[in-house]
């Protein structure tokens, strides 16, 4: 993807000359308006002239009526048909008008004169009906025409998108493009609309200039010279128009988010109990101003070249009618000829000018459309590869051979690897613990366990068993999976699809959601629920109740648990559970370990970790140690690491134990759980 680097080309109608506003600086770190510089498209726009965008039209047409055709092929047949009818009756209509004004001031009296226009007469009031029946046809038609063509260009992105590497979706480039397409979706539902019109104004066009040829060859390019102003100053405005909004997106989005945060239902109790109301508020007024001051330089300079363009037409609007007075003047040209001619340069003109600022604004459209198309191939490339090689059936372990992993930098920070020279073994059939200090790269660990993310390039390699998990087939590793991460998603659905989610190509069975609602402890807090799996889980929509942390916690685990996969991986499963529930869910955890389940479990609660078969140390990227707790435990063996952190908490649990002379006994899962 091509960066915001030394390439940026500063031109006159470059946005972003106001200053960067305080409100950015300190809640975004730093400007949000970028230069435009870094678009492909900015060589095209500084380019563009008449004659470039004429070459374009073509291109620009076949865009829109692939998506059209895709949408819905039967409606664009009767637009097209309807739109080409239109021109044929238009100019039809100007024939038999010359026609008839040729008798109309034709000598002879006024009755034999009108009775000789009569059949011309007919045929200019027949071609305006069918020219009034085929437009409302083509109106129906791009009306049903347009929702689609947004759905199949909305449906074309998503679909692709969420089959994109996480790396994409972390990465801001990735996302910046991601804003400019979704209004690209947009783009395409309008470029239908102006692809009409750009149609017809053609086709109105062609029917008057015919007839202007016609009449007299000079009259021609009378009507050019009296539509290039106005081609230029819709070029001018929406060239404008189009690299502001390059480099507003973000900015806009910004401004929009501090929108949403002041009525957002997770931000509320804090909005309040901190007074952050004002302060959002105020921010969000001082962004507002930063767009607001963006269009009224686009408005003002709208307004210039409009006055402009305005001078420049009428100076063509007096020479073409100067000439036409002329050629009358000089007995060059007859009275009947020069109704139509006016008629005709009437029409013409018209339907120049409307051609024009049709095919600036399809221009404009089918930008945002490229900025769509350029999603869709960046989406392709940076797709998850959909084959690879298999998995073995039974695989005895996955095996991480120093891997190097680094995060996406963002902006020009050059980002530092987060895992360094990795190497460890996850055996299959055991409970194999991660554990390590706040940051050493547990999660990120596990991720790549996951297939989510692959190791740097060159930087070593996860196997499972002989099959190196980047030529994999990434399917059969995301299937082999289940993972509860830190950060599972809260679903705003109900308690049924938030845990069968876990597996959502098959139907959701009941049976099984229950049970995995029982694994983690999750069916006490569903029996409370007025609607039972259908209660919808959070508030904002009718109906919805919420479930406090630990609860969404236990439905975590039972989604990942759902899943029914070989491996199954729960990072800080226990962190928002009570005591008792914690308890329980080590001991379910232990009690699938016997069962043969492979289960990798990321905790800062140590003595839970005393169980497991294996525990893997992390600290700052690297593996500290590795092995039984046993093992880690003993004086003199290993790094130490664990043996330190495990005795802290140790020592941390056994001072705040009641004495068993003055306080009541402590609850039995507590002692239990105590190291
Ligand atoms: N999506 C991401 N993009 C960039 N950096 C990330 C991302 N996720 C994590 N990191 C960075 O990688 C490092 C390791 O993070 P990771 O979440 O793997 O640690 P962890 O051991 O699981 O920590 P914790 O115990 O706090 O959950 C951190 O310094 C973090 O800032």
């Amino acid at each position: 993807m091509t960066r915001h680097d030394d390439r940026t080309v500063k031109t006159p109608d470059t946005p972003n000359a106001s200053p960067v506003s305080d409100s950015e600086r300190l809640l975004f770190g730093g400007e949000l308006a970028y230069d435009v510089g870094w678009d492909q498209h900015e060589g095209a726009w500084l380019k563009l002239s008449l004659w470039t965008m004429a070459k374009g039209l073509p291109r620009m047409v076949a865009t829109g009526l692939r998506l059209a055709r895709l949408a819905d092929a039967r409606a664009l047949r009767v637009v097209l048909g309807a739109e080409v009818g239109r021109g044929i009756a238009q100019a039809a209509g100007l024939v038999a008008v010359n026609a008839a004004l040729g008798h109309i001031l034709a000598g002879g009296g006024t009755d034999e004169r009108l009775r000789s226009a009569f059949p011309a007469l007919v045929v200019v009031a027949l071609t305006a009906l069918v020219g009034s029946l085929l437009r409302s046809a083509s109106t129906a038609a791009t009306g049903e025409l347009e929702p689609k063509v947004q759905r199949v260009a909305t449906e074309q992105y998503l679909g692709l998108v969420h089959r994109v590497e996480l790396a994409a979706i972390e990465d801001d480039e990735f996302h910046r493009l991601l804003d400019a397409a979704r209004y690209g979706a947009d783009s395409a539902r309008r470029m239908i609309r102006y692809c009409t019109n750009t149609l017809n104004s053609g086709i109105s066009l062609v029917a008057a200039a015919g007839v202007l040829t016609v009449l007299h060859p000079v009259l021609l390019p009378l009507l050019v010279l009296m539509t290039l102003p106005s081609g230029w100053r819709s070029l001018t405005v929406s060239r404008q128009r189009y690299l502001s909004f390059h480099a507003f997106v973000q900015h806009a989005r910004a401004g929009h988010l501090l929108g949403q945060l002041l009525t957002q239902r997770e931000a509320a109790a804090e909005v309040r109990v901190h007074e952050v109301g004002p302060f959002l508020l105020r921010h969000f007024r001082e962004m507002a101003e930063t767009s607001e001051r963006e269009q009224t330089r686009l408005a003002r300079s709208a307004a210039k070249v409009g006055l402009v363009a305005d001078a420049a037409s009428g100076v063509a609007t007096l020479l073409t009618y100067g000439a036409l007075g002329l050629l009358l003047w000089s007995g060059r040209m007859d009275l009947a000829v020069a109704g139509t001619a006016v008629l005709a340069i009437r029409t013409g003109s018209s339907s120049l000018d409307g051609l024009v600022l049709q095919m600036a604004d399809l221009h404009q459209e089918s930008l945002f459309v490229a900025d769509f198309e350029r999603l869709c191939t960046e989406a392709k490339a940076r797709a998850i590869p959909e084959t690879g090689e298999d998995l073995p059936d039974h695989v005895r372990e996955v095996r991480f051979e120093k891997v190097t992993f680094t995060y996406p930098g963002s902006g020009d920070h050059t980002p530092e690897p987060t895992l360094r020279e990795v190497s460890l073994t996850f055996p299959m059939g055991k409970v194999i613990a991660l554990v390590g200090a706040n940051g050493s790269g547990k999660s990120t660990v596990v991720k790549l366990l996951a297939g989510l993310h692959q190791p740097d390039p060159g930087g070593g390699t996860i196997w499972w068993d002989e099959v190196d998990a980047a030529t994999a087939d990434r399917g059969q590793i995301f299937a082999r999976v289940g993972l509860m991460s830190q950060s599972f998603f809260r679903w705003p659905f109900t308690v049924r699809v938030n845990i069968g989610i876990g597996r959502p190509t098959r139907p959701i069975d009941d049976r099984a959601v229950r049970e995995a609602a029982a694994f983690s402890g999750a069916d006490r807090f569903i029996a409370g629920l007025r609607r039972d799996l259908s209660t919808l889980l959070g508030r904002g929509y009718r109906g919805g109740q919420e479930a406090s942390g630990g609860e969404w916690q236990m439905i975590g685990i039972s989604r990942a648990w759902y899943k029914g996969a070989q491996i199954l991986v729960v990072d800080e499963p226990t962190s928002a559970l009570d005591a008792v529930a914690e308890q329980r869910v080590f001991d379910r955890i232990r009690g699938l370990a016997a069962a043969g389940q492979t289960v990798v479990l990321i905790t800062h609660r140590l003595h839970s970790v005393r169980h497991a078969d294996l525990i893997h140390v992390m600290k700052d990227g690297r593996l500290a140690e590795s092995g039984t707790f046993a093992e880690l435990m003993a004086e003199g063996n290993g790094a130490g690491e664990f043996r330190h952190a495990y005795r802290i908490q140790a020592a941390a649990f056994a001072d705040s134990l009641p004495s068993p002379r003055t306080e009541p006994a402590a609850a039995p899962a507590e002692v239990e759980g105590a190291p």
